[in-house]
């Protein structure tokens, strides 16, 4: 359960039953935030859940179970994907909506006759109907259960809230309904005191509407986090692997790494692993909404969760359980939907002072409404109006709610966004950092060139150069020794080897010094490149990366590796350049080089860095943000973690799913600069419906208090109007599903430049 122990804090998940609004959540909060050896607690209204860091051993489970127990609700743990258990917590969740369903239910089947005599009563209409139904005692009789059945929750509730001196949506609707129907209560029993009219019927059809309101709400919470739900879906319940020489289907937590699983046309891959016989193609899109097929062979890394298309093939399963990729985003999405955007904050704030400051409204209203000579029944609803309608609780899910639908459709679109913080500061980037490498090229340089200078031949140079890179793990050196091999050249094992970061390698290969680098390496080291330099000059104005080698301190040669440009690169600055953000290039490659290749795909020469060695990465960042600019920096999150760190926003690019997911606060499972443009408009129009949302949760309240402060509005209506601000902000939170962050803006951006090419124009 503990995940993640840092040091000797722990995080824990807990589902949590019975909240209704943003004071609610901000309760349990408290209570979990003051039980000694808790460090924080947040809590999620749009997902019902509380993630709760504390200190280990110094708080358990249970006692925290207690405390939300204590402010009057339930908490429950969340399991982990695939553990046992998971499904309760739904089960919780499915079983809530039921008993709302016949809270609402019974309060509905009582409320129609109390309307429609209300209804046959103002249009004028009599008969033994309208007479029955008009009887005093009859109405009683219907809205009594209403009022303790299915109204009771509001009671408990207010109850637990007013003990930790808070007041919340139920405190609101439990005075509003309780007034008008003691009210009309006294009026039945006691004629002798000449009240006038009874209002069962604004106590009972204000309850069943709030219910409706809640009903309609959860079932819209249910549906923005689909996402979570498709996911999960993904995951195989069994795997066929090879047992004691046969094929078995065995149960997917019993699959270890190591195993051989066999895949047939058309089924899911069960876990992660390397194909080691056999071929196929494999849909990958549920996971980096990539569309195309991905081939696989021999040696090719495949993911559960995707399907096999029409080939059959074993692979070698590399990562099970919790370690699969598909677990990990899982993970992260959840984690992100349960966090909270600092947007939230301001709308957690409002809604604290909001009920106490309604109760003084409704209670100044009704003295206002009583002494300039009012009569008491309509001062009365007067101060039941002001106190429906003024119930924050729409507010409170303005933002959880879209920022759940957000993360879950940028999970769809391989966009996975750490938490709603990052989903939110996405949209207010003013420059992105690329780093070159893997980011806007391939990074899969390719041997173009051998150049030896006298005394060498090409092969003889490229076997020495290929043995000094052979213990190097930088992609320039894996190019370098891939091409040795394919050349069938015979490596020698190198000694004192010495990867000189940002600069190249030294080692002893067969008894002489062998310097492969940059000229900046070979001069540092007394090694003229005199000779060597046009050539090098030349390679690298075409976007080419040299490096020299030297042997025993003389220069020897060169070898000169090219990385291709990622195709719809070029389109991908166009369009973030478009949005209005300043696009840099990061690289510790030369300026030539690196200028060529920002030419390629459109980056303006004096927005490059080159020649930053790699840990300078971060201070370059750092720098355009001390300009005062909001900075997202690009990378592949394993080479450049200490910049994307500095960064405002991380953003880690992956080809396939072998990601630093865990590195970045936003991780592009597609290996497209596409991907960044998607994010941002992810983000640009999630923080829009946010601001939509809180300005329809607003505008009720504002626009409702002084009318209903005034009279001018029913009780009913006001409970019409508060069930309907909830219902309204949730619908529009699911409708921004429908957004397509990849099509919406690749569109013009590929348009542009199509027409201007066009001849004759
Ligand atoms: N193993 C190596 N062998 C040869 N040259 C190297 C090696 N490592 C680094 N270099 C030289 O140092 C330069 C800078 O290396 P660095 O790793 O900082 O950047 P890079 O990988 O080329 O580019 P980027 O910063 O975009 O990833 C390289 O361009 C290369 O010339
Ligand atoms: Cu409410
Ligand atoms: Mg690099």
């Amino acid at each position: 359960m503990a995940e993640r122990t840092e040091e000797a804090t722990a995080q824990v998940r807990l589902g949590i039953v019975g909240m209704t609004c943003a004071s609610c959540s901000a309760r349990v909060e408290r209570a979990l935030t003051k039980l000694p050896g808790v460090v924080t607690a947040s809590v999620n209204l749009a997902t019902d859940q509380a993630t709760v860091t504390f200190e280990t051993g110094a708080v358990d489970l249970e006692a925290m179970q207690r405390a939300v127990q204590d402010a009057g609700y339930q908490a429950h743990p969340v399991h982990e994907v695939g553990q046992a258990g998971a499904d309760t917590e739904r089960e919780a969740r499915e079983r809530e909506i039921r008993r709302q369903e016949r809270a609402f239910g019974l309060g509905a089947v009582l409320s129609v006759p109390l309307l429609a005599s209300m209804v046959l009563h103002a249009a004028g209409v009599g008969g033994t109907l309208a007479h029955l139904l008009g009887n005093g005692w009859v109405q009683l009789a219907l809205a009594t259960p209403v009022q303790f059945v299915s109204g009771w929750q509001f009671y408990k509730d207010s109850y637990h809230n007013l003990k930790s001196r808070n007041a919340n949506m139920s405190v609101l609707v439990a005075l509003g309904t309780s007034a008008a129907y003691f009210y009309s209560l006294a009026a039945l029993l006691r004629p002798d005191l000449g009240i006038p009219g009874l209002y069962f019927e604004t106590s009972a059809v204000l309850i069943t509407l709030v219910l409706l309101g809640k009903l309609l709400e959860a079932r819209a919470k249910g549906r923005t986090s689909e996402a979570i739900r498709k996911l999960m879906g993904l995951q195989p319940r069994t795997a066929r692997v090879i047992r004691a020489g046969s094929e078995q289907e065995i149960p997917i937590d019993q699959v270890q790494v190591g195993d051989r699983v066999v895949v047939r046309p058309g089924e899911r891959i069960p876990v992660d692993g390397t194909v080691v016989s056999g071929a196929s193609t494999v849909d990958e899109s549920m996971l980096t909404g990539e569309s195309l097929p991905v081939e696989k062979q021999p040696g090719d890394a495949v993911v559960g969760g995707t399907v096999n298309k029409q080939g059959t093939f074993q692979f070698e399963a590399t990562r099970v359980g919790a370690e699969t990729a598909l677990a990990q985003i899982i993970r992260v999405v959840e984690e992100a939907q349960a966090s909270k955007a600092p947007i939230q904050r301001l709308a957690d704030v409002v809604s604290n002072y909001f009920v106490p400051a309604v109760v003084g409204i409704s209670l100044v209203t009704f003295a206002v409404w009583y002494l300039t000579g009012g009569d008491f029944t309509a001062s009365l609803l007067a101060m039941t109006a002001v106190l429906v309608i003024a119930c924050p609780c729409a507010l409170g899910l303005a933002t959880p709610t879209a920022i759940m639908v957000g993360t879950g459709l940028g999970a769809e679109h391989g966009i996975l966004f750490k938490g709603g913080e990052h989903l939110e500061r996405a949209h207010e980037l003013q420059a992105l950092v690329l780093d070159k490498t893997g980011t806007i090229t391939r990074g899969e340089p390719r041997l173009t060139r051998v150049e030896a200078l006298e005394g060498w031949t090409a092969s003889d140079l490229l076997r020495v150069a290929a043995s000094a890179e052979r213990r190097s793990e930088h992609p320039l050196a894996t190019a370098v020794v891939a091409h040795a091999q394919e050349e069938g050249l015979a490596l020698s094992e190198p000694e004192g080897f010495e990867a000189l970061p940002g600069r190249g390698v030294s080692a002893q290969v067969e008894g002489r010094r062998v310097l492969v680098g940059t000229r900046r390496l070979l001069e540092d080291e007394g090694a003229a490149t005199g000779s060597l330099e046009e050539l090098r000059l030349e390679l690298e104005a075409a976007g080419q990366t040299a490096m020299l080698i030297a042997v025993d301190g003389h220069p020897a040669g060169l070898v000169a590796v090219a990385d291709t440009v990622k195709p719809g690169a070029a389109d991908a600055v166009a369009a973030l350049r478009e949005m209005g953000l300043e696009v840099w290039m990061l690289t510790g490659d030369n300026a030539r080089t690196a200028r060529a290749i920002a030419q390629q795909v459109g980056i303006d020469p004096d927005h490059v860095l080159a020649e930053v060695l790699p840990e300078q990465k971060a201070d370059q960042v750092q720098a355009l943000r001390d300009r005062g600019l909001k900075v997202g920096m690009v990378g592949d999150g394993i080479n450049d973690a200490p910049a994307l760190v500095a960064a405002d926003l991380g953003i880690a690019i992956g080809t396939g799913t072998d990601v630093a997911i865990e590195a970045a606060d936003v991780t592009l499972m597609r290996g497209e600069l596409m991907g960044i443009v998607s994010a941002i408009r992810l983000s640009r129009q999630t923080i829009r419906k946010i601001r939509q949302n809180l300005f329809w949760a607003l505008i009720y309240n504002s626009l409702g208090i002084p009318l209903a402060a005034l009279g001018l509005l029913s009780p009913i209506i006001a409970g019409a109007a508060m069930a309907f601000s909830s219902v309204s902000v949730v619908t529009n939170s699911t409708l921004l599903k429908r957004y397509d962050p990849t099509r919406a803006l690749s569109r013009p951006a590929a348009l542009g430049p199509r027409l201007g090419e066009e001849p004759g124009r």
